[in-house]
């Protein structure tokens, strides 16, 4: 888990790709390091190696035992480093993606719920799968790549050593094929961020495919829309562009290796030609061809530089649209004990907004106080704000302006958490989780007791620590979601139109039992609801439209008016 400090500290989008690995091999700086190291003295090892091994091939006269020996101690050498360089480097490798992939979850942990509604979850799933992934495989073999160009550079030099002046002829063929590598890099790099937004169409066409398995089956014209266009669309285009990037990329590989075949050729006849000595000829030979694996190591991954330039950009502007006061949040050991007691909650000039667009929708400015036992029915029709009003109580949406106050106090950033932990919501859209938090065995037995009460014991137990099964019927989840609310026991329970769900006879046990007894237990409760025929079961009801409180009335008190 990230510290506190360094989720405070994401990268920007603009983050260079260099100082973001730097970031990620902090931690393991002294293992990185001393692998790095030991791979760089390996790979000049090498260049040593290939210079020893053309010594052996002329040797001086009564040489070519020591010439032996010091060959056969340099490729136990090389190999030992190599050897000592793969394993660290898969260590910190391995521990560099974990770290990554769990600062993003933290993140995402720590996101405020309106940038995570924004942001979308194919969006999300695609960064968590394919960019963090990209970045990780670039973390792990960024020191192959630094072994792959000592290697090249210990052989360039050694190559400068033994004639600078076909040094330069074997330099020009090196360069130009780099060159046009670099060109294929660029093309390669253009089709994929191409293919990185098709992969999130993709993501997109596979949660319609699943999701909305039913609605496509009931709808040909939607489904092969979905299917056929959205779909196969997304599958064409990664094919197309990933074989223009790779196209790009193998002819520009078969021209570098044309060019070191050619620059070799021309080393040899300008060799023949100005009488270089046979021992530096076949040195560029075989230096020349050893390191065209390494080049073509180092070619190879630059099209990595690339992705992992783009997933980084994508995983900053992640984290940047994910910034947050809220890094509590992260600590899993944080498990703050729930508030069981408070006067009263107040909105005070509150607004929120869901963006800047002149025709976004606004709520407020809401004043209104909700106090301690009472029971608040929050009326309206469609659209006119009640969900958003509850995001605002709930601290789950920060007031645009204005205040949210607790017993007088506003609450903190810091606070919010906290502050969250005093309700006990089953939204409209809730998440049925099948585990149940549980402090003892006796928590076990009073589930069991409101699944009798909810008339659900017949069809769920509680069987180690979980409802036995959650494959039922909208309605029966829904009464698990208030059993889950029951068990957690926190002073405020709000209901976003539980009851629109249940049968007409369980909704009037709903209305006119299960909130009534929920308020001689003390609880406040917040309850969105259209059914009008149970508005007089509040205390008060207000309603809004276009984003205002227009009605605040007390039904057992018919004369209230409008205000707090
Ligand atoms: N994620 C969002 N982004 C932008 N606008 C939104 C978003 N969610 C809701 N809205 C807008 O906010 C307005 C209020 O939505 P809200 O869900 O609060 O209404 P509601 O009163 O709960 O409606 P319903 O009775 O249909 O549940 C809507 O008109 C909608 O246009």
């Amino acid at each position: 888990m990230p510290s506190h400090d360094e989720m405070s500290h994401p990268p920007p989008p603009e983050a260079s790709l260099g100082r973001e690995v730097l970031r990620l091999l902090r931690p393991f700086g002294l293992l990185a390091t001393f692998s790095s190291i030991t791979g760089v003295l390996s790979g000049l090892g090498m260049a040593w190696l290939i210079a020893t091994l053309n010594a052996s091939l002329h040797p001086e006269k009564g040489k070519l035992g020591s010439i032996l020996l010091a060959f056969a101690a340099l490729c136990i050498l090389v190999l030992a480093g190599e050897t000592i360089a793969a394993v660290g480097n898969s260590f910190v490798g391995q521990r560099v993606i974990a770290n990554l992939r769990k600062e993003v979850v933290a993140r995402i942990v720590c996101a405020p719920i309106a940038a995570i509604q924004q942001y979308r979850a194919p969006r999300l799933l695609s960064t968590l799968g394919h960019d963090v992934d990209t970045i990780s495989a670039f973390s792990f073999n960024a020191s192959g790549l630094l072994v792959a160009v000592a290697i090249t550079l210990g052989c360039l030099a050694y190559l400068a050593f033994l004639s600078p002046g076909l040094f330069l002829v074997a330099l020009v063929a090196i360069a130009v094929g780099l060159a046009g590598n670099l060109v294929a890099g660029r093309i390669w790099l253009k089709a994929y961020a191409g293919v990185r937004d098709a992969q999130d169409d993709l993501q997109k066409g596979y949660v319609a495919i699943t999701e909305g398995a039913k609605e496509l089956r009931m709808n040909r014209r939607r489904r092969a829309r979905v299917h056929g266009i959205q779909l196969r669309g997304s599958v064409d285009r990664i094919r197309d562009l990933k074989m223009t990037a790779m196209r790009a990329f193998w002819a520009s590989r078969a021209c570098s290796a044309i060019l070191f075949f050619a620059g070799i050729g021309a080393i040899v006849a300008l060799g023949d030609r100005y009488g270089v000595d046979a021992g530096t000829v076949s040195g560029f030979a075989l230096v020349l061809l050893y390191i065209k694996g390494p080049i073509e190591q180092v070619v190879i991954q630059l099209p990595s530089v690339g992705q992992a330039q783009i997933s980084l950009k994508r995983v900053a502007e992640l984290s940047a649209a994910f910034q947050t006061p809220e890094l509590t949040l992260a600590d899993t050991t944080d498990v703050a004990p729930t508030a069981d007691a408070l006067q009263s909650i107040e909105l005070r000039g509150a607004r929120y907004r869901f963006s800047a667009d002149a025709n976004a929708f606004e709520l407020g400015p809401v004043d209104f106080t909700l106090h301690q036992g009472e029971t608040l029915f929050i009326t309206g029709e469609n659209g006119c704000g009640k969900t958003t009003l509850l995001m605002v109580l709930l601290g789950l949406y920060e007031p645009t302006a204005g205040e949210l106050l607790l017993d007088g106090a506003p609450v903190e950033p810091h606070a919010r958490d906290a502050y969250r932990q005093l309700f006990s919501p089953v939204f409209f859209d809730y998440v049925l989780f099948q585990d149940l938090i549980t402090r003892d065995d006796s928590d076990a037995d009073l589930a069991r007791d409101y699944l009798e009460r909810l008339e659900i014991g017949h069809k769920v137990s509680i069987e180690d620590g979980a409802f036995s099964t959650i494959d039922l019927s909208a309605g029966q989840r829904k009464r698990l979601a208030l059993v889950q609310a029951y068990l957690e026991n926190r002073p405020i329970l709000v209901f976003d139109e539980w009851a629109a769900e249940q049968d007409p006879t369980f909704r009037r046990v709903f209305y006119t039992e299960i909130l009534p007894d929920l308020k001689r237990q003390g609880k406040t409760l917040v309850v969105i609801s259209h059914d009008d025929r149970y508005f007089h079961v509040a205390d008060r009801r207000i309603t809004l439209r276009s984003g205002r409180i227009v009605e605040d009335v007390r039904p057992a008190l018919p004369w209230a008016g409008v205000g707090s």
